[in-house]
C-alpha cells in the first residue's frame, strides 16, 4: 500500500474581519504552526470505500461506501450512522472531480486525521508521543470537544482533499506546485461550504492552502452556480470539473510573512461567541445605517490598508533600533506608530458597531484587555482576531518579549497558544512520523 501523509496550518485574521466578505476588500491571513494532519494509505477494490480515522476524538470514524446515483454522481454513504458534513463533501467532491479521468477505477482509502494541540481545550486529554510528534487524545467525541478558534474544520478539509487528491494524482501530487495547491484550495473550498450550508469568505482555507496570505475573496456566485443534485438530476462531475481547473477564481493570495524580530502571540480567552450569528448582525447593521455605515468600513479598510502596508514598510526598514524601541517602551519611528495607529483605527471603528449593531465585535472586556496589553513592553500592537468577540486576542510582540509567561493579574482569562506564524500551507510530511504514539 502506498501511504503518504499531509499537513495544513491553522489561521488568524489579524486585520479584515467581517470586510473580507466583500471582494472589494484586502485582509491579512497569518498561518499558525498548530497544523492539521492526513495519512492516506489506498489499494484498488472490487468496492469503493472510505474510511477516516480520528483517533484523537475516541477513536472517532466515518466509513463510506462509495455508490453512484442515475447520473453516475459518486454518493458516499456512512455505514454506521456517523455523521460529519465536512468530512462527506469533501469525499462527495474529490471523487466526483475525478470521475472522468479515473474511468472506472475503485479503491479502498484509509485516511487517519491527525491534530495538533492548538485546535482545541487540552482540558481532560492525554497526550500521546513518539519522537517526532506529540497529540493530545480526547476522551469525547469531535463535537464534545470545545475549540479554540484556529479554524478546524478548514484545516480538516484541506488535508482530507490533500489525502484524496493525491491518491489520483500519486506523483503529480507535488504540494510545491502551484496548479496542485489551486486544485486542492478550489475543490476544498467548495466543500467546506457546502458542509457549512453557506458561503463564507474562505480566508480559513486559502490560508490552509497557501499559508499566510494577503487574501481577497473569490465571488460567492461561483459556488452558488453549481449544481444541486438533490435538485436536479445532472452530471455534477462536469460542472466541478470547469470550476475546480478551467476556471478562473479571480482572488488574491499573496503570500506575506510576519517582519523580522516580530512574532503572534495567541491568547485564549473564552470560547462562546458564534460567528455566524455575529455575521447576521453586523450585516443588518450595516443594511440599516447605509450610508454612514459605508463610512464606517471605509474607515475600517483605511486602517486595514495603514497596517498591511506598515508590515510591509518594516520588512524592509534597515533601522535596527526599532525593536529595542518596542522592548523598551519608547516608540518613536514613524512606521511603529503608523502600525500602532492604523489597528486603533480599525478597533475604534468596531467598537462603532459593536455598540449600534448590538454586537460584541469589540466588547468592553476585550477593550480593557487589549489596552492593558498595549501597555507591556515588547508589544507592538494587540486586536480581535476574525469575527472578535470573547474568543480571543492575537498580539504582535517582539521575538524577546515573553508575555506569554506574564503572571500579570491582566492575563488570569487568557490561555496562551503555544503556537507561531508561519509561512508556508499544506506541506507533505513523512508518514512514518505518526506511528506508535503512546
Ligand atoms: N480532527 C478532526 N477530526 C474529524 N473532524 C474534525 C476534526 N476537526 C474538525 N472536524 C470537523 O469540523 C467540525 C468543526 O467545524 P466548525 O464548527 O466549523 O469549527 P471551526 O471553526 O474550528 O472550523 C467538527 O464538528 C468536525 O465535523
Ligand atoms: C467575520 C468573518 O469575516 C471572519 C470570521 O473569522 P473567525 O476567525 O472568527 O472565523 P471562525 O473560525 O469561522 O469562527 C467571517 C468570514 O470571513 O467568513
Amino acid at each position: 500500500m502506498n501511504k503518504r501523509a499531509f499537513s495544513a496550518p491553522g489561521k488568524a485574521l489579524l486585520v479584515g474581519g467581517y470586510l473580507v466578505l466583500d471582494p472589494k476588500y484586502q485582509s491579512y491571513v497569518v498561518a499558525l504552526s498548530s497544523r492539521m494532519h492526513s495519512v492516506v494509505q489506498f489499494k484498488e477494490s472490487e468496492q469503493f470505500k472510505v474510511k477516516v480515522l480520528s483517533a484523537q476524538f475516541d477513536n472517532d470514524t466515518w466509513e463510506y461506501l462509495v455508490e453512484k446515483d442515475e447520473q453516475e454522481n459518486f454518493i458516499p454513504k456512512e455505514i454506521n450512522g456517523k455523521n460529519n458534513p465536512f468530512v462527506e463533501k469533501t469525499i462527495f467532491n474529490v471523487l466526483n472531480y475525478f470521475k472522468h479521468a479515473s474511468k472506472d477505477t475503485k479503491y479502498d482509502v484509509s485516511i487517519e486525521i491527525f491534530s495538533d494541540s492548538g485546535f482545541h481545550s487540552k482540558d481532560e486529554s492525554v497526550t500521546k508521543s513518539n519522537d517526532k510528534k506529540t497529540f493530545n487524545f480526547h476522551k469525547k467525541t469531535i463535537t464534545k470537544v470545545p475549540k479554540t478558534g484556529l479554524g478546524s474544520s478548514a484545516c480538516l478539509v484541506t488535508v482530507l482533499t490533500s489525502a484524496l487528491t493525491s491518491v489520483y494524482l500519486g506523483d503529480e501530487f507535488d504540494v510545491k506546485n502551484e496548479s496542485v495547491l489551486s486544485l486542492v484550495h478550489n475543490l476544498a473550498q467548495v466543500a467546506h461550504c457546502q458542509a457549512q450550508g453557506k458561503v463564507g469568505s474562505g480566508f480559513d482555507v486559502a490560508a490552509a492552502t497557501f499559508g499566510s496570505i494577503l487574501y481577497q475573496r473569490f465571488s460567492p456566485d461561483l459556488i452558488n452556480e453549481l449544481p444541486n443534485i438533490k435538485e436536479v438530476k445532472t452530471d455534477y462531475s462536469e460542472s466541478l470539473y470547469k470550476l475546480g481547473k478551467d476556471t478562473n477564481w479571480n482572488f488574491t493570495h499573496k503570500r506575506i510573512h510576519l517582519p523580522k524580530g516580530l512574532k503572534l502571540v495567541m491568547g485564549d480567552v473564552k470560547s462562546g461567541s458564534e460567528t455566524t450569528k455575529m455575521v447576521a448582525k453586523v450585516k443588518k447593521w450595516y443594511q440599516d445605517n447605509l450610508p454612514r455605515s459605508e463610512e464606517v468600513y471605509h474607515k475600517i479598510n483605511q486602517g486595514n490598508i495603514k497596517f498591511i502596508e506598515s508590515l510591509d514598510t518594516l520588512n524592509k526598514t534597515k533601522d535596527t533600533t526599532l525593536i529595542d524601541q518596542i522592548d523598551n517602551k519608547d516608540i518613536e519611528s514613524d512606521v511603529l506608530l503608523e502600525a500602532r495607529a492604523a489597528i486603533e483605527q480599525i478597533r475604534e471603528n468596531f467598537r462603532i458597531i459593536t455598540k449600534e449593531g448590538d454586537v460584541d465585535v469589540e466588547p468592553l472586556v476585550q477593550t480593557e484587555l487589549l489596552n492593558n496589553v498595549l501597555n507591556q513592553s515588547g508589544v507592538l500592537t494587540a486586536m480581535i482576531p476574525g469575527a472578535g468577540g470573547y474568543d480571543a486576542i492575537a498580539i504582535i510582540v517582539t521575538e524577546n518579549c515573553e508575555i506569554q509567561k506574564s503572571n500579570d493579574e491582566i492575563f488570569e482569562k487568557v490561555t496562551f497558544l503555544d503556537l507561531k506564524q508561519e509561512d508556508l500551507g499544506i506541506l507533505e510530511e513523512h508518514p512514518d512520523y505518526y506511528e506508535n504514539l503512546l
